[in-house]
């Protein structure tokens, strides 16, 4: 079964994403030594064949050798990826059909057909096609190669041989290919799982310290090149450590939990909500003003207080606004946010502040 098979689209399109990724370093690497391997090709290529020497050099070292050398190239640029797959997706079969042109109706094609065994492998296995671009790309090499090799002057036992050989070559090159994208996708899958449970507060499930100062530091550098306003909301649960105490650490985790779910279901999907330790929660909110925090911070404030928790029933938190300014670094806003939140633990707790 496809790895991927019931995964949310956004996933699959990071997939995509990093799949690309992972192939063009070994498209390019191919492209170029494939291209060196058919300048030697159509070097060798001129002591044997006996007809169209200079048409066979023109195919083999100029046209088939470009194409593989400006792939190679392209693949430097990411703007050209597409055309370079485009490339990559034809060579094989123009290199397919030139062989065939050249070699087919001559009584010593056996000398010739290597080539397009190993195109068809080459295609599936070495290229860096994705899987399914190799089996279009190799399927229509194949019907090219059949149509024309079987009204060919090859005498039929030869011919049972060559479907042999264009079988175990199709099959074996499909087979690796799949099983390869197969274990990209499983590393796939296992690297994302793997990057998402180092970002997640394990006690509540939101973003851990790590996370949630990473999403900060990408809102500053964003507000800072685009000059967009985005706001940031830390929130204390107020007299905490009373529920420690008389209720005891378990009943304290149980609140922390139905704190965060709280916030996280009360703010809006773009905004991000962390837990910064202990009874310390950190929301970043994207393109708000110091109004539109204060308004969300007002409705998280009623959804706690109307909330009732398991054994301890109603609690209460304070809560820091601000707004990003022009030019500040990380620091100074967390610094200002903190002292809001001190100043609304000072003025009686419950209470929201900004500054
Ligand atoms: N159950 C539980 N308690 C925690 C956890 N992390 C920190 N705490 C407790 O949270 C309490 C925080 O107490 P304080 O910093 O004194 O704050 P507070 O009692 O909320 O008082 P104010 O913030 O001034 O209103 C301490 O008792 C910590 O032991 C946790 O993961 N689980």
């Amino acid at each position: 079964m496809d790895p991927l098979y019931g995964i949310p689209e956004t996933a699959r399109e990071e997939f995509v994403a990093w799949y690309r990724q992972a192939r063009v370093p070994q498209i390019r690497y191919v492209a170029f030594l494939t291209t060196v391997l058919y300048l030697i090709y159509a070097a060798t290529e001129q002591n044997v064949a006996g007809e169209q020497q200079g048409l066979r050099l023109f195919v083999h070292g100029v046209l088939v050798s470009a194409a593989l050398l400006a792939v190679g190239v392209m693949s430097f640029y990411s703007a050209w990826y597409r055309p370079m797959l485009w490339l990559l997706s034809t060579a094989p079969i123009g290199a397919v059909a030139a062989n065939l042109y050249f070699n087919s109706q001559q009584g010593d094609f056996a000398y010739y057909v290597p080539e397009i065994y190993l195109n068809l492998m080459w295609t599936f296995t070495v290229s860096g096609l994705a899987l399914r671009q190799a089996t279009l790309t190799a399927s229509i090499s194949v019907l090219l190669i059949l149509a024309v090799t079987l009204g060919s002057s090859l005498e039929p036992g030869v011919q049972r041989l060559h479907l042999v050989w264009i079988l175990a070559c199709v099959s074996f090159g499909f087979l690796s290919a799949f099983v390869l994208e197969k274990a990209h996708k499983t590393m796939f899958l296992n690297q994302s799982r793997l990057a998402l449970s180092a970002s997640i507060d394990g006690l509540t499930g939101l973003w851990n310290r790590a996370r949630i100062d990473q999403f900060f530091a990408e809102e500053v550098a964003r507000a800072n090149r685009y000059g967009t306003p985005f706001s940031l909301i830390l929130i204390d649960i107020d007299h905490f450590k009373s529920v420690n105490d008389t209720h005891g650490h378990t009943v304290g985790d149980t609140v922390l939990r139905q704190f965060a779910a709280l916030l996280r279901d009360n703010v809006r999907s773009v905004d991000k909500v962390g837990r910064l330790g202990g009874e310390e929660f950190l929301i970043v909110l994207p393109e708000a003003n110091e109004q539109q925090a204060q308004a969300a911070a007002r409705t998280l404030q009623q959804r706690i207080n109307g909330f009732d928790f398991d054994t301890v029933c109603r609690r209460t938190a304070s809560f820091g606004v601000t707004q990003f300014l022009a030019e500040e670094g990380l620091h100074s806003m967390l610094e200002r946010v903190d002292r809001a939140l001190y100043r609304a633990k000072e003025n009686g707790r419950n209470r929201i502040e900004a500054l």
